[in-house]
């Protein structure tokens, strides 16, 4: 079977061609040893390309898990530059993902992939937290460099008041008036990874909403720079959101496990 290794600011993903529908998406133990790093080809996550009759393509995002996830900012951006790769739209796409439609448009190196509307942002036992196609903490820090974000986001993605589903969570510090730096604990990964699309839509949100900075925001995850940009609505909620950054093919190979 031939795989295609894409990364997205450092969040890394195997893509296949499942448009012939044979890949065994119900097997998630060996998903999980896909995308693991010494025995498998080393991921935060797999994406099948499918077919679907109303969409250019469908999207399937598995974490490195194995299990089946929410969607995928990163992912998303990968797909559209998979897809754009294999030649199947020339400069706007429109796509299928577990939360909807998705639009995107790839220019240069740049992929601008159109988020899900956001109802609104929740306090939750005292944390923020947000759905912005996946389930999102944010929270605001000091120093973020020598914060421990492994330990510190899973205490909060394990806790009570998370279950049983779980929660990523990030760790937000402010740059300047327009540049937030984000690091991000992520489930189904059980780990951090170097950026996370939906999670820094969500800082961006945030940021937006209780310290009033204007979009578009810049992002700078451990992985490379990001954009966000979004309209809030006077009710709290968020249209027209889109992640901005690029995406890019590393290689390509066969799996022989
Ligand atoms: N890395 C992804 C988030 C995956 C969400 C996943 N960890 C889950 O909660 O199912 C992103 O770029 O948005």
């Amino acid at each position: 079977m031939t795989f295609f290794k894409y990364q997205g600011t450092g969040n890394d993903f195997v893509l296949i061609d499942d448009r012939a529908g044979t890949f065994p998406a119900s097997d998630q133990a060996y998903i999980e040893r896909l995308c693991h790093r010494r025995f498998g080809i080393g991921a935060d996550g797999l994406i099948l390309l499918r077919n679907d009759p109303a969409y250019d393509f469908k999207m399937v995002y598995f974490n490195a898990d194995g299990a089946e996830g929410s969607m995928c900012g990163n992912g998303g951006r990968c797909i559209v530059r998979f897809a754009h790769d294999l030649g199947l739209f020339a400069s706007e796409t429109r796509f299928l993902a577990v939360d909807g439609e998705h639009l995107a448009v790839v220019r240069d190196g740049t992929i601008s992939l159109k988020m899900s509307n956001v109802t609104g942002i929740d306090n939750r036992d005292g944390l923020t937290f947000l759905n912005t196609g996946s389930p999102h903490v944010v929270r605001f820090v000091d120093d973020l460099e020598s914060l421990d974000v492994v330990a510190e986001g899973r205490a909060i993605r394990y806790s009570s008041t998370f279950q049983p589903a779980g929660t990523n969570v990030n760790f937000a510090q402010i740059v300047d008036d327009h540049t937030v730096f984000v690091r991000t604990y992520e489930r189904g990964v059980e780990d951090e990874t170097y950026s996370c699309g939906t999670g820094v839509t969500a800082v961006a949100l945030v940021a937006h909403q209780q310290l009033h900075m204007p979009g578009p925001i810049a992002i700078r995850t451990v992985g490379g720079n990001l954009r966000v940009s979004f309209r809030a609505q006077a009710d709290g909620s968020f249209e027209g959101i889109h992640l901005i950054g690029p995406a890019q093919r590393v290689f390509e190979g066969a799996v022989t496990i």
